[in-house]
């Protein structure tokens, strides 16, 4: 596709759209940068005042650090995002810049080109087809609640969490996304995860720790798995037991929206299908001059 055409595409949609450079990734993700504690005096911390959220809705986010928003997503949205992916799995189509990834346990077996060999696609801002998530202004208006306008996705993924092998390796552990991002401040970034299909504890949710984005980045180091770990899928080892988890059910098109320091994590994947979400996190960009 062209990626020229794409790059004024999301010029218009999204202000901009930009992604680290790979260096500047790869630096962050050995040095583990640490967010300082910032405590502001005003009311609202987390959430943008304009008229999109209630004031429940508010005050949920900034005393849990999530929202879920029912059906959000249209389900003609999502098969084209299914239909896409499965494409992708086939090799039909080789979007430029796409990070394609194994699960562990099949990670060193002979390569199979179709949906059950990938378990997730990242950074899929040049396929047209998959960017249309991002632009989708119902997700933008919600994201924009918790950012502010003129944002950038700055990274993309389609799940696929594969059935567990009974090395319980489909488990994601308890992190922090911001553990990833070479990029600040967390008040100005947010992630959108739209469940593909129902999901719940069967299929492996997202587990919560609410009110954690209060706290700072901790520690991430990869668990101590038997049954191996994936690559990246760092955890935090330190997290308070007693932490209450909530696990979230949801159904097809759901969307829930988390602040980058929400400790979250989800379980293992005990049914034969592949469960999918589609993830974007965009962070809000100041005007430098006014
Ligand atoms: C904006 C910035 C955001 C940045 C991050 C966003 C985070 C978002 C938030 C949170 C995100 C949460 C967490 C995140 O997701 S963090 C993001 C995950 N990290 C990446 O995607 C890093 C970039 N990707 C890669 O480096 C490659 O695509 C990988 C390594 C994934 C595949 O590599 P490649 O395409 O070249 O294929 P290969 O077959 O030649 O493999 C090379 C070697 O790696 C082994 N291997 C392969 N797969 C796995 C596996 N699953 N578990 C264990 N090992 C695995 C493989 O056996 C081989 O080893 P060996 O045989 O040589 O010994
Ligand atoms: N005791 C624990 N110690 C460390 N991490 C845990 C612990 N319990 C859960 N987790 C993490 O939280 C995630 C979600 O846990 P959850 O209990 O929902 O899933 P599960 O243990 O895979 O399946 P199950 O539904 O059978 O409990 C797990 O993937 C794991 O990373
Ligand atoms: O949907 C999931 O399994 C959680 C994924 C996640 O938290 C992540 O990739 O950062
Ligand atoms: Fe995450
Ligand atoms: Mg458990």
């Amino acid at each position: 596709m062209d990626s020229e055409c794409a790059a004024s595409r999301l010029r218009v949609v999204l202000g901009h759209l930009r992604r680290p450079s790979a260096t500047a990734v790869a630096a962050h993700l050995t040095s583990g940068a640490i967010s300082p504690a910032s405590f502001h005096p005003q009311q609202f911390q987390y959430t943008q005042d304009n008229n999109v959220l209630s004031l429940e809705q508010r005050r949920f986010y900034e005393e849990n650090g999530f929202l879920v928003i029912r059906n959000l997503v249209s389900d003609a949205d999502i098969e084209r995002f299914r239909n896409e992916f499965e494409r992708i799995c086939r090799k039909e189509v080789k979007p430029l810049g796409l990070q394609l990834m194994r699960d562990v346990t099949i990670a060193k077996s002979e390569y199979s080109p179709n949906e059950k060999a990938v378990t997730k696609v990242q950074d899929f801002q040049e396929d047209k087809e998959l960017f249309r998530y991002c632009t989708l202004p119902q997700i933008l208006k919600y994201v924009q609640c918790f950012t502010g306008p003129n944002i950038m996705a700055m990274h993309t993924m389609l799940i696929n969490k594969p059935p567990d092998t009974g090395k319980k390796t489909s488990r994601h552990p308890l992190h922090q996304d911001l553990h990833y991002f070479p990029f600040r401040p967390s008040n100005n970034i947010v992630c959108a995860w739209t469940a593909m299909e129902h999901i719940d504890r069967n299929n492996g949710c997202l587990v919560v720790l609410p009110g954690t984005h209060k706290g700072t980045l901790k520690p991430h180091d990869y668990p101590q798995w038997e049954g191996g770990v994936n690559i990246m899928f760092h955890g935090i080892q330190d997290y308070d037991e007693n932490n209450a988890r909530v696990h979230l059910v949801m159904e097809k098109g759901d969307t829930v929206f988390f602040h980058p320091l929400l400790i979250h994590g989800s379980g293992q994947n005990k049914t034969q299908g592949f469960r999918k979400v589609c993830i974007i996190t965009p962070l809000h960009f100041p005007k430098m001059n006014g």
